[in-house]
C-alpha cells in the first residue's frame, strides 16, 4: 500500500470525500500524464531511456538512442499483443529478416540502444542459419559479430542490475527505480545536464590541464590543521561572538545561532574569521576596513531578493563547512594560500544576489539573465560576474587591490571555476568524472577538487545534525513553494517540488540523500582518504618533480597557463607524510561524524514520511504535521566524539597566531533574514 503511494510522487489535494472514495492506486500516474509529458520516457524508465513495460518501438527511443543508425536496423518489428499469441510467427519474421543482416557490416547501432539489441540479434540468428546450412562464415565476421553480440549483452546486464556504467557521458545514476516519478524527474532535471530526449555532449570542455598536487610540507602539517582560531584575542569582536567563532572548526557549528548573536552578520565574521586564521589578510595585504566595506555590499547583494535560503546565512555555511572540510582532510597543507584564499572566496560569494528561483524558472520564463547567459548556469554566472563586478565599483570595496597580475588571474580563474561547478545540473557528470580520477590518480587535477570541495559544501546540511538540517530544509522549501506559487501565476508547469499543494518533503529529503548526498560525501572523502594515503604519495612525488622541469620551461600568461603554473609551484618539497596517521585519525573522526548525522537525519525523514503519507488522506498539511514528530535525541557522538590517536589533545595546545585586528567588526545592521 504504501508503495503504490509514494510510487505517484506528487498526489494532487482532494478534499476528505474524494480521498475516501479514491483508492490508493487512483494516484499514479499514467502513461501521457503531465509527468510522462514533461520528462519523456526517462522519469518512468528503469535505465536510460528504455521504458520499463509497454510498446518499445517508439519514434523517441531510435532519437534517443539511436545515433548513426542504419535506419532500416531502427525499426523493431514487435507485433502488437507481444507475447504470446503471435510469438512463432513474429519469430519467422525475424527469421526472415535475419536473412537481409549483412554481417561483415562494421557501422551498427550503439550496443545499448534497442536498435543495437535488434541488430544483435538478427546477427546471431544469421550466424546460426549459416552454420546449420553449412555454409562457410569469415572468421573476421565471425569475431566481429560475436563480439558485438557480447557487448549488446553486457549493456543489456548493466542496465538491468543499475550498475553505473556506461557507453554514454550521461552522468545519471541508473538505479532511480524506487523513486517515485516527480522525485524522479526532479533529479534529473536537476542535478543531470542530460535534458530529456536529448544526448548530453561527449568530451565537452575537458580541461588539458595536468592533474596535480602539492608535496606536504610536512612539518607544518598537523599544526595547520589544527591551528587555533585567534578570536579570542580579538577584541573587536563582540565577546559572544568570539566564544562562538571558538567552534568554528567543529561539525556541529550553530550559524543560525552565530547569525543571531552577531545580529545578522554571519556571513562577515566568517569570513573575516577565516581569513584571519589562514593569515591571508597579511599574506595578501588586505585591510580591515576594505574587507568590512566588501562585506556589507556582499550582504546588501544576498539580501537582494529576500529569499529564505539563499541569503548570507547561507553563504556563511558554506564558508564554515568548507572550513572543517579543509581541516579535518590535511588539504588545508595541500593547498598554497592563494588557493585557499580562492576557496574561501568562492564559498563567500558564491550564491550572491540569488533571485530565490532556479536557473530552469529563469529559462522557462526567458528572463533578462537567461539571456544575458544563454541559458547556461545562469545564475552562477550572475553570481560570480556580481561578486567581481563589486570588488570593482570602488568604495573601497575592492579586496584584490594588492593582488600581482598573476595572483589576480589565478585567483579569478579558480573562483569563475568554483562558482561554475556549484550549477547542480554539474553534480552527476563531477561525481562520476571524479570516482573515475581516483582510479587513476595521476588524471586528478588539483582544481576539480577544488570544486568538488566547495560544491560539498554547498550542499552539506544534510550531513549536519538534525535541527540545522531540518531548518535548512524548511527555508528551501519555502522558497520552492514561493517559486511555484509565481509558476502558477504565470500559468506555467510547477517545477518539481514546488507545488505547496502536493510535495511530498519528507521523501524528496530520502532521495536527495540517497542519491545526491551519500555518493558526494563518500567520493569526497575517498579523495581525501586516497591523497593522504601512501598510495597517492609516490605519485605526487614524481609528478611534482615533472611539473617543475616543465615550469622551468614554459612562458605564456593565459589564464590556463596560470593554473599550470600553479601546479608547478613548489618551492619546499618534503616528501615524508610522518604525521599521515595522525591526519586519518582526525579524518575518520570527522567522517564518522558526517555519516552519524546522515544517517540519523534519514531515519527522521522516514518517520516523517510516513506521517505525510497518511496525511494525504487525513487531509492536513504535511510539512506541518510532519514537523510536529518528536524526533529522536542525537547519538551522543555526535556532538562528543570518541578521541582517535590523540588527534583531539593538541587542540588546547597550539602556538597562537600573531594577527591582530584594529578596526571593530561589529556593525550592527540587520543583515538577513533568520
Ligand atoms: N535538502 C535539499 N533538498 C533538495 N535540494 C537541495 C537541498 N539542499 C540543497 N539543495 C539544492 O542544492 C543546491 C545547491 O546549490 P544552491 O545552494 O544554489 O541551491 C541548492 C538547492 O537547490
Ligand atoms: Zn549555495
Amino acid at each position: 500500500m504504501k508503495d503504490q503511494v509514494s510510487a505517484a510522487g506528487s498526489i494532487p489535494r482532494r478534499s476528505r470525500r474524494q480521498r475516501k472514495r479514491s483508492n490508493l492506486t487512483a494516484f499514479s500516474e499514467p502513461p501521457g500524464s503531465s509527468h510522462y509529458r514533461r520528462n519523456g520516457p526517462c522519469s518512468t524508465s528503469s535505465s536510460k531511456g528504455v521504458p520499463n513495460t509497454g510498446p518499445i518501438f517508439s519514434h523517441q527511443i531510435l532519437v534517443n538512442g539511436g545515433q548513426n543508425v542504419n535506419p532500416v536496423e531502427t525499426k523493431v518489428d514487435l507485433p502488437n499483443g507481444y507475447p504470446p499469441h503471435n510469438l512463432r510467427s513474429w519469430q519467422e519474421a525475424r527469421m526472415r529478416k535475419a536473412e537481409e543482416a549483412d554481417l561483415s557490416d562494421t557501422v551498427l547501432p550503439d550496443p545499448a540502444s534497442l536498435p543495437g539489441l535488434d541488430s544483435a540479434s538478427l546477427r546471431l540468428r544469421k550466424l546460426l542459419n549459416n552454420l546449420k546450412r553449412g555454409s562457410e562464415i569469415p572468421t573476421d565476421a565471425l569475431r566481429h559479430n560475436l563480439e558485438y553480440a557480447i557487448s549488446v549483452m553486457e549493456m543489456n546486464i548493466l542496465k538491468n542490475t543499475g550498475s553505473d556504467v556506461t557507453a554514454s557521458d550521461d552522468e545519471m545514476p541508473t538505479n532511480l527505480s524506487p523513486v517515485p516519478p516527480e522525485i524522479k524527474s526532479w533529479l534529473v532535471q536537476t542535478f543531470s545536464n542530460s535534458k530529456i530526449g536529448t544526448h548530453s555532449k561527449k568530451g565537452k570542455d575537458r580541461r588539458s590541464l595536468r592533474s596535480v598536487v602539492h608535496v606536504v610540507r610536512a612539518s607544518l602539517f598537523v599544526d595547520r590543521m589544527i591551528r587555533k582560531s585567534p578570536s579570542d584575542r580579538n577584541n573587536d569582536i563582540p565577546p559572544q561572538v568570539q566564544m562562538h567563532l571558538k567552534n568554528l572548526d567543529k561539525w556541529t557549528f550553530d550559524i543560525f545561532e552565530l547569525e543571531e548573536i552577531s545580529n545578522g552578520n554571519s556571513l562577515k565574521y566568517v569570513f573575516y574569521q577565516l581569513l584571519v586564521k589562514f593569515e591571508l589578510m597579511k599574506k595578501f595585504k588586505i585591510s580591515v576596513s576594505t574587507l568590512l566595506a566588501y562585506c556589507d555590499k556582499l550582504q546588501r547583494g544576498y539580501n537582494k531578493h529576500n529569499n529564505r535560503y539563499h541569503n548570507p546565512i547561507h553563504a556563511a555555511d558554506v564558508a564554515q563547512t568548507l572550513n572543517i572540510l579543509l581541516m579535518k582532510s590535511g588539504f588545508v597543507n595541500w593547498f598554497s594560500d592563494l588557493e585557499i584564499f580562492s576557496m574561501i572566496m568562492a564559498a563567500i560569494i558564491h550564491d550572491v544576489e540569488h533571485t530565490g528561483t532556479t536557473n530552469n524558472f529563469h529559462i522557462n520564463t526567458r528572463s533578462p539573465l537567461a539571456q544575458l547567459y544563454n541559458d547556461k548556469s545562469v545564475l552562477e554566472n550572475h553570481h560570480i560576474s556580481t561578486a567581481f563586478r563589486m570588488l570593482n565599483e570602488g568604495e573601497g570595496c575592492d579586496i584584490l587591490r594588492n593582488f600581482s597580475s598573476e595572483d589576480y588571474q589565478e585567483c579569478r580563474a579558480l573562483m569563475v571555476e568554483m562558482v561554475l561547478a556549484t550549477d547542480m545540473n554539474q553534480h552527476f557528470g563531477q561525481i562520476k568524472r571524479m570516482n573515475q580520477a581516483l582510479k587513476k590518480p595521476e588524471n586528478l587535477e588539483k582544481s576539480k577538487a577544488m570544486c568538488l570541495m566547495i560544491h560539498t559544501a554547498d550542499i552539506n546540511h544534510p550531513t549536519k545534525p538534525w535541527p540545522l538540517h531540518y531548518k535548512w530544509t524548511e527555508r528551501l522549501v519555502v522558497e520552492f513553494f514561493e517559486q511555484g506559487d509565481k509558476e502558477r501565476e504565470l500559468q506555467l508547469q510547477l517545477s518539481p517540488l514546488c507545488d505547496r499543494n502536493s510535495t511530498m518533503v519528507a521523501q524528496s529529503q530520502i532521495s536527495f540523500i540517497d542519491y545526491v548526498i551519500k555518493p558526494t560525501f563518500n567520493v569526497l572523502f575517498d579523495l581525501f582518504t586516497k591523497v593522504n594515503g601512501r598510495e597517492m604519495r609516490d605519485v605526487i612525488v614524481s609528478m611534482n618533480q615533472q611539473n617543475k622541469e616543465e615550469t622551468q620551461n614554459s612562458s605564456g600568461s593565459t589564464a590556463n597557463d596560470v593554473l599550470k603554473r600553479r601546479f608547478c609551484d613548489v618551492t619546499s618539497v618534503s616528501s615524508t607524510f610522518e604525521n599521515a596517521e595522525q591526519v586519518m585519525g582526525i579524518l575518520n573522526e570527522n567522517k564518522d561524524t558526517c555519516f552519524l548525522c546522515m544517517d540519523h537525519n534519514l531515519k527522521q525523514w522516514t518517520k516523517k514520511n510516513e506521517i505525510e503519507i497518511a496525511n494525504m488522506f487525513l487531509g492536513d498539511d504535511a510539512f506541518t504535521e510532519a514537523a510536529a514528530i518528536v524526533p529522536d535525541p542525537l547519538p551522543a557522538a555526535i556532538y562528543d566524539p570518541p578521541p582517535q590517536n590523540g588527534t583531539n589533545k593538541g587542540n588546547e595546545n597550539l602556538p597562537k597566531s600573531n594577527t591582530t585586528t584594529k578596526r571593530t567588526l561589529d556593525s550592527p545592521k540587520k543583515s538577513g533574514p533568520s
